[in-house]
């Protein structure tokens, strides 16, 4: 019996998540919300012949005089797991940074603020569910999440999770067309570390699953590694001021939420990369700070799931110079990125 919650079902992403996650057998029972259109997604997707039961929620009316938003407690209420993809895309002209240092401060505000609200639905509703965050930025809407919770007192490190599955995917398609072959896309894996945007997203192609060739240019492996890391940018160009990527993050968000449901059901040994409150593990967490050189909070990096959550984090293991030269410069943009979710809930450093 699980039951997952989508928050921002309506939206690019939340329409198809909620579909992969309606023909999952081992879901349940489905609970969809959004500020629109929810309880209508939740009927189309009700006639799917699998065993979830869906329900769509909303907030109350604007002009009603309910302050409490009943339609959300509903959708969160008995949550085992709850996938956050609402918020705003970015559009075109917007560079890949502007999650980060040069992302528009009103942009960052809106999805700070929706990720907050929710994460203090969650805190007070479904404090024990796993949570899923996919709104953007990342970097920072987790640490926002973890200090709503925080505030709470029900903080569990080990039950949080943002979401960089898109970034693992991406690399094992670029690397199977280098490989020039796509047939070896889904059974190609490369870890993915730090953060997810711009120069935070590390591939560490030398952990690939399947080596690219000897004697490879560097001038290729440069363009596969920025090819990763802009990602994002190549859809939000193609798309052309229609958002950003929805159906590959739908299908991303699913393959990393059915590792959290199969680890819930108690299957051990599953590692992914995700992007995690060091806390989550003491050891591995301190292992990894000595690593990096950083007294940073948070990292993704390979992490072993149980029925618990995060159960270790493996860290970068072994990597070569030019990575390690990577994960050196993402670690500003990263450290920043996290100094400003934790800022936007507990107010600048004194
Ligand atoms: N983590 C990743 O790899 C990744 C990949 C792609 C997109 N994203 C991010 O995901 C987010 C959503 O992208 P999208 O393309 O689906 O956008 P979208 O605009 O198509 O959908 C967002 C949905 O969120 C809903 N929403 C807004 N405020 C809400 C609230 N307070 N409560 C519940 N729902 C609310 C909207 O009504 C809308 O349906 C963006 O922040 C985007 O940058 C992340
Ligand atoms: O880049 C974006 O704005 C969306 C998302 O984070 C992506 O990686 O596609």
């Amino acid at each position: 019996m699980v039951k997952a919650v989508v928050l921002g079902a309506a939206g690019g992403i939340g329409q198809p998540l909620s579909l992969l996650l309606k023909i999952n057998p081992d879901v349940t029972e489905l609970s969809l919300y959004d500020i629109v259109n929810a309880p209508g997604v939740a009927v189309d997707l009700s006639h799917i012949a699998t065993p979830a039961k869906v329900e769509g929620f909303l907030p109350p009316p604007k002009d009603s005089q309910t302050t409490p938003n009943e339609g959300l407690r509903k959708a969160l209420a008995g949550a085992d797991l709850i996938v956050i993809p609402a918020g705003v895309p970015r559009k075109p002209g917007e560079a890949n940074a502007v999650f980060t240092t040069l992302h528009s401060d009103d942009l960052f505000k809106i999805n700070a603020g929706i990720v907050r609200d929710l994460a203090t639905a969650i805190a007070t509703t479904a404090p024990k569910a796993f949570v899923l965050v996919i709104s953007n930025p990342v970097n920072s809407t987790v640490p926002i999440v973890a200090e709503v919770f925080k505030n709470h007192n029900v903080f569990d490190p080990k039950r949080l999770f943002g979401v960089t599955t898109l970034d693992v995917v991406r690399a094992s398609t670029f690397v199977a067309e280098v490989l020039g072959d796509r047939s070896l896309s889904s059974s190609i894996t490369v870890p993915v570390v730090g953060g997810h945007s711009g120069v935070t997203i590390v591939p560490l192609l030398s952990q690939s699953s399947h080596r690219l060739p000897e004697g490879l240019d560097t001038s290729t492996v440069d363009s596969l590694v920025n090819r990763i890391q802009s990602g994002g940018d190549e859809v939000v160009k193609a798309k052309d001021g229609a958002g950003s990527a929805t159906l590959s993050m739908a299908y991303a968000g699913a393959e990393f939420a059915v590792k959290i449901i199969r680890a819930i059901k108690g299957e051990r040994g599953i590692i992914v990369p995700s992007y995690v409150n060091l806390a989550a593990d003491q050891e591995g967490g301190a292992a990894l700070r000595k690593d990096l050189g950083k007294d940073l909070d948070y990292f993704s990096s390979p992490v072993e799931l149980g029925p618990n959550g995060v159960e270790s984090i493996k860290g970068l293991g072994t990597i070569t110079p030019s990575e390690r030269a990577l994960v050196n410069a993402a670690l500003p943009d990263l450290i920043s990125n996290i100094d400003k979710g934790v800022s936007f809930i507990q107010g600048p450093k004194l």
